[in-house]
């Protein structure tokens, strides 16, 4: 079967100079290709002056180990951006197994108090709170930020690392959650 390309093929049937042949692609359709490459799901929380707050977020991955550094990417109508900005300070905590539940309440709509009241929490050298049962959690300071359409792209400098006791992940892909273990 040949693979289906959307939007690329149709725009080049059309002249180079007219508006259709801008082969930009729909917002659906960059969705549903993005729904097909899997990402790893964490909950990025904060806390300090401007309160605690936290989101699901799989727009997370490692920009440079000189020095340690992760970029996350938060949408600037998030009920957190506000706390995120002000704050200063995150924390990425890394999803496992049996971690779905907690995914969907920090994926929107919930308020801030229920979605924290689902889980354990420390806290970390930046105040930022730090899941318990993590498979690991990234706790950083904000050290630049870059506006991009309708998200920040966040950098942040990794002040220390919390590795939990088993290695298992949880994956995002199809719309739908996989668990990950490292023992198979
Ligand atoms: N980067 C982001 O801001 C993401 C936001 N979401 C939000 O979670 C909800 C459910 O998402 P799905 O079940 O995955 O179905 P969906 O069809 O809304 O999204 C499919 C995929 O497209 C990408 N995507 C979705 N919204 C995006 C956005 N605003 N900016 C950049 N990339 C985006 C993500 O890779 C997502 O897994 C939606 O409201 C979606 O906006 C989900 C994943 C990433
Ligand atoms: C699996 C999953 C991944 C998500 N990834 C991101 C992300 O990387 N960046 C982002 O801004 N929002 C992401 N979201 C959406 C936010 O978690 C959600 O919009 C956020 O909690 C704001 O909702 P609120 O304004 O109701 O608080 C994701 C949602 C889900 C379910």
């Amino acid at each position: 079967m040949h693979p289906q390309v959307i939007a690329a093929a149709a725009a080049s049937q059309l002249p180079a100079d007219s508006p259709g042949a801008d082969p930009a692609l729909s917002k659906a359709d960059f969705r549903q290709a993005m729904s097909r490459l899997g990402a790893a799901v964490n909950i990025v929380t904060t806390d300090g002056a401007a309160g605690r707050a936290g989101f699901t977020a799989s727009a997370v991955c490692s920009v440079t180990d000189e020095p340690p550094m992760l970029l996350v990417c938060l949408n600037r109508n998030a009920s957190v951006y506000d706390a995120v900005k002000a704050n200063g300070v995150l924390c990425v905590n890394a999803l496992g197994a049996g971690h779905q539940d907690l995914s969907n309440l920090f994926g929107g709509k919930t308020p801030m108090v229920d979605r924290f009241a689902a889980a354990q929490w420390a806290s970390g050298h930046t105040g930022a709170p730090v899941l318990t049962g993590a498979p690991v959690a990234f706790d950083c300071r904000v050290v630049g930020c870059t506006s991009v359409g309708t998200h920040d792209v966040l950098f942040c400098a990794v002040q220390a690392v919390i590795l939990g006791e088993a290695a298992h992940g949880l994956m995002y892909f199809g719309r739908k959650y996989h668990e990950l273990d490292a023992a198979h």
